[in-house]
């Protein structure tokens, strides 16, 4: 089995971040499979819509692998390396099939931020979410702020944000981040309603969704947010906040 795992049947293609050991953290081989995949499904007929969701019962995603990424000290390293995931959720954003995130466990930092990057976000009803960056001393940094302010009103993104505390799924649905909260069972039979459409269905409506959206602009900002990203990185409160969890 390898660190992303896709299955695509019943119409559905399945991508599952599978790092259970790591709660499902992001590395570099992570971000390359999971572009991977996205590239293989968007010519797949057999796959009308996509579920991302995290391998175990214990987390979505973890967000990026401290145990790696914390051997990134520059501004220029943290950009090359934030960009790199930054341009796979770009393109998950504007996938042309319809995206959901199936958050099976904990979603923190960039996992908060595939999820908000997906078009809908299905929550078990026990899990912990969180933009917890700010408690690292950074910004999100592959898209999650930019696609949070297209999906929520700013005045509940910004709290989230900058509050960088963990919420629950009930507080997500509050919020207008989570749409509902499933069991697996009931997940995949809410599922079916939608693949019970021919695939140039979900298309069509998928792209009169992302019509609402200024590309280049969204790209512009997540650029910018890139840029806050990695000057932050180079802050001390964010080197030693990584060192202590690190060496806890
Ligand atoms: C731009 C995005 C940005 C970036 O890439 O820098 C970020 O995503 S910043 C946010 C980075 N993520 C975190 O700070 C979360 C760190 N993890 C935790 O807070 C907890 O692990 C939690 C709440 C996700 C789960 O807690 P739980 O008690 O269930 O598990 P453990 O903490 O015991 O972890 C089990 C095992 O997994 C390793 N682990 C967990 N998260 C990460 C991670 N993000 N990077 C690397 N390793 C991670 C943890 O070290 C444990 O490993 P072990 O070898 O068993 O000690």
């Amino acid at each position: 089995m390898g660190k992303v795992e896709l299955r695509i049947e019943n119409d559905q293609a399945w991508i599952t971040l599978n790092r259970p050991e790591k709660r499902n953290a992001i590395d570099y081989e992570v971000i390359d499979l999971l572009n991977e995949k996205l590239d293989v499904i968007q010519t797949r007929s057999d796959a009308k819509i996509v579920i991302i969701t995290g391998a175990g019962n214990d987390a979505f995603c973890s967000g990026g692998d401290l145990s790696v990424f914390h051997q990134i000290h520059t501004k220029t390293d943290a950009r090359e390396m934030l960009l790199k995931m930054a341009n796979v959720l770009y393109k998950l954003f504007f996938f042309p099939k319809p995206t959901v995130a199936y958050l099976n466990g904990t979603a923190v930092g960039g996992g908060c931020e595939i999820a908000t990057a997906c078009d809908l976000r299905i929550a078990e009803k026990n899990i912990k979410l969180g933009f917890i960056q700010g408690k690292l001393g950074i910004t999100t940094g592959w898209g999650g702020s930019t696609y949070l302010m297209e999906r929520l009103n700013n005045q509940e993104a910004i709290q989230l944000l900058m509050s960088a505390n963990p919420f629950d799924a009930n507080e997500g649905i509050k919020k207008g981040f989570i749409q509902n909260i499933y069991d697996r069972e009931n997940f995949e039979q809410w599922i079916t309603t939608f693949t019970r459409q021919p695939v140039g269905v979900l298309m069509a409506y998928k792209q009169r969704l992302l019509s609402q959206h200024d590309r280049p602009k969204l790209y512009k900002h997540v650029l910018e947010e890139i840029e806050d990203c990695s000057t932050l990185w180079e802050t001390p409160e964010h080197h030693e906040a990584v060192q202590r969890f690190i060496n806890k």
